[in-house]
């Protein structure tokens, strides 16, 4: 394999998402002087615009697909490399593409993502969404559809089942609540009026069509391994309507039914059933061109079904034949310096699991933010080792903080916000105003280790605060929620 290297980078970067993309420039940026490859198996690559520091830890910023030319301008030690890696080779240090090149690298980043954990796979009629072309592919299907069943209980079902209009929503979770990724019971019970109620004006318009189309990348025949996944606001640019046209101009027509604490027991095309004995439930049903039958009994006939039930990491099959430790959740083992278990290996984003011991207020969970922190600090630790400078890894991943929206309200969740691992030792403490803001604050030995913040609470930067000083909050007991103190004044 080395005699057939085409040429040795000093680094390369394997992922064109915000995780590999924001490695680039910071490697770039930091040894400039450096070779610097960026394989990625889509034609075009992620990038962050109007990053905006809310607080300490909390940021926004949007995201862009680009072509990446605008990087390769930018970057003038930096070569875009558009074909999927089809095999690395740790021990030549070399990895080879689906076009068949083979290039040679000091040190690696590997940042391939993940793609979504479908209920089953080969199912024309079961949909996942992940990147530009999913996104696609599910709008067109949803154009002709009268009524979908979306399954799994986190981040695309919540916004999806908020999202479609003109189209009968079945959403089976597994859970008693909505949201369990993100919420608890009581946010769940917040929040659902909102599925109910009319959308307000600036949620229910309809938008154009934001997204490119990616093609795939010679050899990444599989579905799901082209393009980068999507992030905040995806669909802003999508019209989410099946068959009811109407329906825009009137969302009091949007439907959403909720299955609670079921799964998928069986999924059966139209043709299946009736050659089976269950051919009764076509009848009951009327025609659909696919039935899902729920483990609380129940059956549903619809066009499709959406699941929408997390992701894998990235890692079969182009990693195969070396010795990567691998976490329970199949993401590449990184340490606190992001480098994997083989030599000069990094990894970073989706595809990777942080298994350094974690600050006790901070948890990996497989977003947007997160995926462009670990890939800047891979990025910097990569430079620190060719330089030989000491790194420390760094304090954003003191804190766990996101924000983002669900049902059109802000949400902010900060630390432990659902008592992540603090077993029944925390107590709450809840305000709650209909329609309007949900606060909870997890508390643990008088200390304030997380909150969750829905609607225009603006305590976000306080409460983050008191969770970084670990103050001791026993004196002021509920007082701490109280609506008519200015909490911010009070801890001044
Ligand atoms: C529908 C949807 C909505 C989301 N909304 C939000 C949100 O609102 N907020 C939030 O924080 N997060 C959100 N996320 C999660 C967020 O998008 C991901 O956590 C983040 O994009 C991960 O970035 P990444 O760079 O690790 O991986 P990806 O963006 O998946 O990028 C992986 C890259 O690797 C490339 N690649 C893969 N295999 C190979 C290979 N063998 N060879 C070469 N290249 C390869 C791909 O082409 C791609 O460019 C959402 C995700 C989805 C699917
Ligand atoms: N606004 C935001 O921040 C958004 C973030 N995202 C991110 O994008 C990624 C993909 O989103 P998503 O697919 O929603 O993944 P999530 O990990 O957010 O949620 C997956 C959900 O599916 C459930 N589930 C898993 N397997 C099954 C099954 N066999 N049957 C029924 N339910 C099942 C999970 O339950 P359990 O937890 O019990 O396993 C969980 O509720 C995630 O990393 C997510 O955080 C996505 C959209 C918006």
């Amino acid at each position: 394999m080395a005699d057939k290297k085409e040429k040795t980078f000093r680094f390369v970067i394997v992922g064109g998402g915000i995780a590999g993309v924001t490695c680039v420039e910071q490697l770039s940026s930091q040894v400039p002087s450096a070779d610097v490859a960026l394989i990625t198996a889509g034609p075009h690559i992620k990038a962050v615009t109007n990053y905006k520091q809310v607080s300490k830890t909390l940021e926004e910023f949007d995201v862009e697909e680009r072509p990446s030319s605008v990087l390769e301008e930018k970057f003038p030690n930096l070569t875009v490399i558009h074909s999927a890696v089809k095999s690395l080779h740790t021990q030549s240090h070399s990895v080879e593409t689906a076009d068949g090149r083979v290039f040679g690298y000091e040190k690696l980043c590997i940042c391939s993502g993940g793609r979504p954990k479908l209920l089953t796979q080969d199912n024309p009629y079961v949909l996942g969404i992940r990147d530009t072309d999913s996104a696609q592919e599910f709008q067109k299907r949803l154009s002709k559809a009268k009524r979908i069943v979306v399954v799994g209980n986190g981040g695309i079902a919540l916004e999806l089942v908020y999202e479609v209009e003109g189209c009968e929503v079945i959403w089976a979770v597994k859970d008693k609540a909505i949201g369990n990724t993100f919420f608890d019971a009581g946010a769940a019970q917040f929040l659902i009026p909102a599925l109910e109620a009319d959308k307000p004006e600036s949620a229910a318009t309809c938008k154009r069509t934001r997204y490119t189309t990616e093609e795939p990348a010679p050899g990444a025949s599989q579905t799901f391994t082209a393009g980068s996944a999507l992030g905040p606001d995806w669909h802003e640019g999508i019209v989410l309507r099946g068959t009811e046209q109407s329906l825009c101009a009137n969302p009091k027509s949007w439907r959403v039914s909720l299955e609670y604490q079921c799964e998928v027991e069986k999924i059966f095309t139209s043709e299946e059933l009736l050659n089976s004995p269950q051919q009764t439930l076509r009848l009951e049903n009327g025609s659909w061109p696919v039935y899902i039958q729920l483990t609380n009994g129940k059956t549903f006939g619809c066009d499709f079904v959406v699941s929408a039930t997390g992701v894998v990491p990235n890692t079969e099959p182009f990693l195969n034949g070396n010795n990567f430790a691998l976490a329970d959740d199949g993401g590449l083992h990184v340490d606190d310096h992001m480098m994997t278990s083989e030599p000069d290996v990094y990894a970073a984003g989706d595809v990777c699991t942080a298994c350094w011991e974690h600050s006790p207020l901070w948890q990996q969970m497989r977003l947007w933010t997160q995926a462009r922190q670990m890939g800047w600090f891979a990025g910097r630790c990569m430079a620190a080792h060719v330089l030989s400078e000491p790194i420390e890894l760094d304090f954003c991943f003191e804190l766990f903080s996101h924000i983002t929206k669900f049902f059109n309200y802000k949400v902010v969740l900060l630390g432990k916000f659902n008592g992540q691992g603090l077993g029944p030792d925390h107590e709450l403490l809840l305000r709650c105003t209909k329609g309007q803001e949900y606060v909870k604050v997890v508390l643990s030995g008088g200390r304030m280790v997380g909150a969750v913040l829905i609607g225009e609470t603006d305590l976000e930067e306080t409460f983050e605060n008191l969770i970084l000083n670990q103050m001791d909050l026993t004196p002021y007991g509920e007082e701490l929620l109280n609506p008519d103190i200015d909490i911010e004044d009070y801890f001044d």
